[in-house]
C-alpha cells in the first residue's frame, strides 16, 4: 500500500496533459461488445485501474482485448461466441460494469450481472436502466444478488422518458436500442459530453443513433454493428482538478488542449471567484488570484455543475475570504471529504444536502483517507496548500481516476511524492 505526502505552499506553474475521459471510455468499452464483425481500436484510453477492470469484465465474456499501454491503445475483439454472465467479482469493483447489460441484452437476448450496490456517495440504484430495457421488451428478474434480462424473440423500440436524466441508464438504453427492432426515443436523457461520444463510436460501427448533447436520443435499429476506430473524448473532470489547482495555489497553468465547452460551470464559478481562465492556442490558461471571492455552487447533472467536481470545488470555497455554500443535488452522500477536511482545519456546517463553510481557511497538514475517487483528489488539492505535510491514504480510490496525479503535480512545481506505507501506519489505517 502507498500514501501521497504533499507540502503545501507551493504555486503551481507549467502545462498538464489531460488523458482521455474515465467517464466516456468505460461505456465506450461496453459498447464494444456489439461489434460481432471486425475490431474496435480506442485511442487516448487512460490508464486506470477502472479502465482495467472494464478489461478484465470483457475478457471474462470472452471477448480478446489487448491493451497497449505505451500507445494508450485498446484492441477489442468482439467476433467470437460470448457469455451473457457479469459476475460479483467484476461489477463489485467497478459500478460502472452495469453498461455491459445493455449490450449484452441487444447482441444476445439475455444478460445475467451481479447488482452492482451502493457506494460511498449514495444508494446509486438501476431501476431507471431497468425500466428501459423492459419499455424495449425485455423480462427482468432479481434473484441471489443478479440481475437477469431476457428477451429471446430481440427488443423492439418505443418511447422511453427518464425520471431522471441518469448518465448510465441513457447509456445502457442507448447501447440496447442499437439492435432493436424499430425506433426508440428516449427523453429527458443524460447530456454529458460522454453520452456524446459514446453516439459517436455507436454511429462508427453502423449504429444509427441522433440526438445525444439533447435532451432526446433517437435510435433507429439496425441489423449488426461492426469494429471501428475512436479517439476517446479528454477527461473534462481530470482538466477541472488541475484548474482548480492553479486556482488555489495562485499559480499560472496551461490545460493542454482543454475543451472549455465542457467544463462552463466549473470556468464560470470560478471566474465568479476572482480567478483568470483564458482560451489558448494550445489550451486553456488558469492563473490564480491573491483572493479567492466566496460563491455559491449547486450541482446538478450536465450542464450544470458537474457532482464529479464537487469534493474539489469545496477545497476552493473553504479558501475563499468568506461563506461559501454548496448543494449536491445528484448523490445523497457526497459530503465524506468534509470531515477529513475539518482534521486540516475547515470550518463548516453541513445543513441537509448543502455545506456552508466559513472561509478563509488555514489549512493544516495532517493525516487523512480519501473516501472516494474525488475526494480523493479533493484531500490532496488541500494539500497543496495547507501548512506543514499532509499525508493522504486509501489511493486505490484515487487510482479509479486519475494517472499519475503526484507526477503531474510534481512537474507543475508541487512538492509531493507517493510512497509505500510502513506496516505499523497500514495498521493505523484500518
Ligand atoms: C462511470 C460514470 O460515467 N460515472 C458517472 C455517472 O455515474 P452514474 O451513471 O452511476 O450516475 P447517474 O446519472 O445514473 O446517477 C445520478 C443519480 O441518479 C440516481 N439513479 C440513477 C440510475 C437509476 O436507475 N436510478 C437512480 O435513482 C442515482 O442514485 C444518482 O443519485 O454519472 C454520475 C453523475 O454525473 C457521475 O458522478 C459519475 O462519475
Ligand atoms: C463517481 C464517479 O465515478 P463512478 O460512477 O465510476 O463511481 C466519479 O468519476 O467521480
Amino acid at each position: 500500500m502507498e500514501k501521497i505526502v504533499v507540502h503545501g505552499g507551493n504555486k503551481l506553474n507549467g502545462r498538464v496533459h489531460i488523458e482521455g475521459a474515465k467517464n466516456a471510455v468505460l461505456p465506450i468499452l461496453a459498447a464494444t461488445i456489439l461489434a460481432k464483425d471486425g475490431q474496435t481500436v480506442l485511442t487516448n484510453c487512460p490508464m486506470l485501474s477502472d479502465v482495467f477492470t472494464m478489461n478484465q469484465v470483457l475478457k471474462h465474456l470472452g471477448i480478446k482485448v489487448d491493451f497497449d499501454e505505451n500507445k494508450n491503445k485498446i484492441t477489442v475483439d468482439a467476433s467470437g461466441e460470448i457469455s451473457p454472465e457479469a459476475p460479483y467479482e467484476y461489477v463489485s469493483k467497478m459500478r460502472a460494469s452495469i453498461v455491459v447489460m445493455g449490450p449484452l441484452l441487444a447482441r444476445l437476448g439475455q444478460a445475467k450481472v451481479a447488482l452492482p450496490g451502493g457506494c460511498a456517495i449514495g444508494s446509486r440504484p438501476i431501476d431507471l436502466h431497468l425500466r428501459g430495457f423492459e419499455a424495449l421488451g425485455a423480462h427482468i428478474e432479481q434473484h441471489d444478488g443478479y440481475v437477469e434480462a431476457s428477451a429471446p424473440n430481440g427488443l423492439v423500440g418505443t418511447d422511453i422518458y427518464f425520471d431522471f436524466p441518469s448518465v448510465g441508464a441513457t447509456q445502457n438504453v442507448m447501447m440496447a436500442a442499437t439492435l432493436a427492432k424499430g425506433t426508440t426515443k428516449i427523453q429527458n436523457v443524460a447530456r454529458e459530453p460522454e453520452i456524446v461520444d459514446l453516439q459517436k463510436v455507436l454511429n462508427k460501427m453502423g449504429a444509427k443513433v441522433s440526438g445525444a448533447g439533447t435532451n432526446t436520443i433517437t435510435v433507429v435499429g439496425v441489423k449488426s454493428l461492426h469494429g471501428a476506430d475512436h479517439e476517446v473524448v479528454q477527461d473534462r473532470i481530470e482538466a477541472g482538478t488541475f484548474m482548480v489547482a492553479a486556482a488555489l495555489t495562485q499559480g499560472n497553468v496551461l490545460i493542454e488542449n482543454g475543451i472549455t465547452e465542457h467544463n462552463l460551470p466549473l470556468i464560470s464559478k470560478m471566474k465568479q471567484m476572482g480567478v483568470k481562465v483564458e482560451q489558448e492556442r494550445d489550451g486553456v490558461r488558469v492563473i490564480g488570484p491573491a483572493e479567492l471571492k466566496p460563491v455559491d455552487v449547486k450541482t446538478a447533472p450536465y450542464p450544470g455543475f458537474p457532482t464529479d467536481m464537487q469534493p474539489q470545488m469545496t477545497v476552493l470555497q473553504l479558501e475563499a475570504n468568506g461563506v461559501s455554500k454548496l448543494t449536491e443535488t445528484v448523490f445523497e452522500n457526497r459530503f465524506m471529504h468534509m470531515e477529513e477536511l475539518r482534521r486540516m482545519g475547515a470550518n463548516f456546517d453541513i445543513k441537509g444536502q448543502s455545506v456552508i463553510m466559513y472561509g478563509p481557511t488555514h489549512f493544516e497538514g495532517a493525516k487523512v483517507a480519501a473516501t472516494d475517487l474525488r475526494a480523493a483528489a479533493a484531500l490532496i488539492l488541500a494539500g497543496l496548500v495547507a501548512d506543514g505535510y499532509t499525508e493522504v491514504t486509501n489511493l486505490k480510490y484515487l487510482d479509479r481516476g486519475y494517472y499519475e496525479f503526484h507526477k503531474k503535480l510534481q512537474k507543475l512545481g508541487a512538492e509531493v511524492e507517493r510512497i509505500p506505507i510502513k506496516e505499523s501506519d497500514a495498521i493505523a489505517n484500518d
